[in-house]
């Protein structure tokens, strides 16, 4: 089939919907959202992510078992913070008005189709902004131009649109499915490999950060405060520009059990291989991970499985874990119905490290939203500490890094309210030929800086790997 022929048929697929939301922009007098969602032969996810470059704006997310990855290309319209107001319901109201009058083809497309917003909100509002975190505010959700779902081997492509009144639909067809025609053409073609990469690390004041992990610790011991989650960076930099697919690739690759993410602003892509699930909301059905206390894997099966026993009976990290688990049970108890949480916790492994893990569900109340659930778990004390207020205090003080993103809410939420946060951690931001890698570790009275250190140097070690050094 010629390239004429294919666009002409897009261009019909686009048309009907694009004409029923510019009708409807010119009687409402406001810009209406149309969204057409269909069936598309299969397409790697990472290749689609590559070809869209030309877009910018392109966000990655793909859950452990990897049953559904989407990919965003673009931006149809944007969803920013605005200063001083309640961000997370400010997203939500944002989102409600855009949905109220949008045009669907299909009605009810599939879970993870359809009109959809990924993105993230900064981890603290209230934090010193530095220039590294340039173009990441403290929420940015976007809905793509070009969407791709892939749900157990299908693929589906949405395709969103932003009419406002006096648009001409049929010129506004044409546009997208020559795009849509090229960014397919594209990705068919284009295979993301990943070739050997070096670059030069440099440890930000690692000096300076251990003074911090025992001045936490005294006033851990001293003051009103049970934990306390201190981060540092990691930075790199390389002769040629980090690609942000390939780097998906590797951990992609080396990375299962893990959520992976990539979320590009401006210039940067913050991306990661994050095992911790902050919520997901499925219908009535609300999912949580409590994930902290971390011990290295074993060189052997036998040293994995005592490594893993030793940190299971260990009582600082088992102390670690509980402050985690009482203050999510306590959120899911404020929001659902109907709470479950194991007594005890298991061992959650992934390549690099095996940590402490309860899994919380809960049944929401009817007025529970996503972002509710958003907005009274984080920071948890995975992330942060406890009590919350006191431990963000805490780390404003004494952690002296701009977190920006860091270990924050990442995630999708789709035009039903369902979808899924992620902690996003693990992680790196990639901005040219610089990275900055993030990792932390929860500090309690007793905590030793040095091993603290070494917790987070195997923290680093997925994104390291994945940026093509260490343990390729
Ligand atoms: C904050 C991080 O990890 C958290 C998640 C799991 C285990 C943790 C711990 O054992 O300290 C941390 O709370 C990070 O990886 O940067």
């Amino acid at each position: 089939m010629g390239g004429t022929t294919v666009s002409t048929m897009k261009q019909l697929d686009n048309l009907s919907g694009l004409k029923e939301g510019a009708a409807r922009a010119r009687r409402e007098n406001r810009p209406v959202l149309v969204s057409r969602t269909a069936g598309i032969p299969s397409l790697d996810p990472l290749s689609f992510f590559a070809s869209g470059a030309r877009w910018g704006a392109r966000n990655f997310w793909s859950d452990p078992d990897r049953e559904l990855t989407l990919v965003g290309v673009g931006a149809a319209w944007r969803a920013e913070a605005v200063p001083m107001e309640d961000r997370y319901r400010a997203v939500e109201r944002e989102w409600e008005e855009l949905l109220a009058n949008a045009v669907r083809e299909p009605a009810d497309p599939p879970r993870g189709a359809g009109p959809l917003l990924l993105g993230g909100f900064s981890f603290d509002p209230l934090r010193t902004e530095t220039p590294l975190w340039e173009g990441f505010s403290e929420a940015s959700f976007i809905l793509p131009r070009f969407m791709l779902s892939v749900r157990k081997e299908r693929c589906l492509l949405t395709v969103n649109a932003r009419v406002e009144p006096g648009d001409d639909p049929e010129e506004m067809a044409e546009a997208l499915a020559e795009e849509e025609e090229e960014l397919i053409r594209t990705a068919a073609t284009l295979s993301v490999a990943p070739s050997p990469s070096s670059y030069d690390a440099f440890e930000v004041e690692p000096e300076r950060w251990k003074e911090s992990v025992s001045e936490a610790a005294r006033h851990i011991r001293e003051e009103n405060l049970e934990k306390v989650v201190l981060a540092r960076e990691l930075r790199l930099r390389s002769e040629e520009p980090f690609a942000a697919a390939v780097i998906l690739k590797r951990l992609q690759q080396r990375q299962p059990g893990s959520f992976l993410f990539a979320m590009e602003r401006s210039d940067a892509c913050f991306l990661g291989a994050s095992p911790e699930r902050l919520v997901k909301k499925d219908d009535d059905r609300l999912y949580s991970t409590c994930l902290a206390g971390t011990a290295a894997r074993g060189a052997t099966p036998e040293e994995d499985r005592k490594r893993g026993e030793e940190l299971l009976a260990d009582p600082k990290n088992r102390e670690e874990h509980a402050v985690v688990v009482h203050m999510i049970a306590e959120a899911f108890r404020e929001g659902c119905g109907e709470v479950r949480v194991p007594d005890t916790p298991t061992l959650y492994r992934v390549r690099d490290v095996q940590h402490l893990f309860t899994p919380v569900e809960g049944r929401s109340k009817p007025d529970t939203t996503l972002l509710a659930m958003v907005r009274r778990l984080h920071p948890t004390p995975a992330m942060g500490g406890y009590p919350q207020q006191a431990a963000l205090d805490r780390i404003r003080e004494t952690e002296g890094m701009d977190r920006g993103w860091y270990a924050a809410p990442l995630g999708w939420l789709d035009f039903r309210g369902d979808g899924e946060f992620i902690c996003g951690i693990r992680s790196g931001l990639l901005r040219g030929r610089t990275a900055s890698l993030f990792a932390g570790c929860g500090i309690v009275g007793d905590s030793d800086p040095d091993s603290e250190y070494e917790e987070t140097r195997m923290k680093f070690r997925p994104m390291l790997s994945a940026l093509g050094g260490e343990g390729r």
